[in-house]
């Protein structure tokens, strides 16, 4: 599961248990791709419609190990509550017009509700409720993590994918009141699903 705004006219491939990207760890297990389905309502000149979502069918399967797992999805409609601890990972720059990571980075943003987040000091009605924010303080996403995920510890103990990173501000990656927007995969499992199982 990626964004929609990743996918373009190039040809990808997919790299589980990556950690340093200027290593060779051994760890890493690279798949070519079978198929890309971006979401149908995915508009690339609508960043604030939403639907920043698609999804990558490996050529073939992968191995899970200690260094590769999968994250759960979130049951439909679920909505994190706010101030949730989250982690955002990703390889994106270290902040605005930084170097991108070459060691996965981790930071805990917590979720910042809807009513929150959309009040007009914040982000308004850019944000729409098939998203999700988080952060809002130092830590953000940014430039290079998109399509990474929101991972979220359930009451299970384990974690679950509530995001996909979709944007930042354009003034900038933590900039106040303009926390990291998720598309919200609880708001899509239906059409997650359809899609596992059509290809
Ligand atoms: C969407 C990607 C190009 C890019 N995404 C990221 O950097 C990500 F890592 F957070 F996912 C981004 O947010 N870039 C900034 C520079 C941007 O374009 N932000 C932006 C935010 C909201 C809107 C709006 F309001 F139109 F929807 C437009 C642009």
């Amino acid at each position: 599961m990626t964004a929609g705004h990743c996918i373009g006219s190039r040809t990808y491939r997919v790299v589980v248990g990556e950690y340093d990207l200027t290593r060779e760890e051994r760890y890493e297990q690279v798949r070519g791709v079978a198929r890309i389905v971006v979401h149908p309502y995915w508009d690339d000149n609508c960043l604030s419609c939403g639907n920043d979502i698609a999804m990558i069918k490996l050529a073939s399967p992968v191995h899970l190990d200690d260094k590769v797992q999968p994250s759960c999805l979130p049951e439909s409609g679920q909505i994190v509550p706010n101030n949730d601890p989250c982690y955002i990972t990703g390889w994106g720059r270290l902040y605005s017009g930084g170097p991108i990571a070459s060691k996965l980075q981790q930071a805990l943003l917590p979720v910042v509700a809807h009513s929150i987040c959309s009040r007009s000091d914040w982000w308004g009605s850019t944000v729409k409720t098939t998203m999700v924010c988080a952060g809002g303080d130092i830590r953000s996403g940014c430039h290079g993590d998109s399509g990474g995920p929101l991972n979220c510890r359930g009451g299970d103990g384990r974690w679950y994918v509530q995001g996909v990173t979709s944007f930042v501000s354009s003034r900038g990656c933590n900039t106040p009141l303009k926390p990291t927007v998720f598309t919200r995969t609880s708001s899509f499992t239906k059409w997650i699903s359809d899609t596992l199982l059509q290809y």
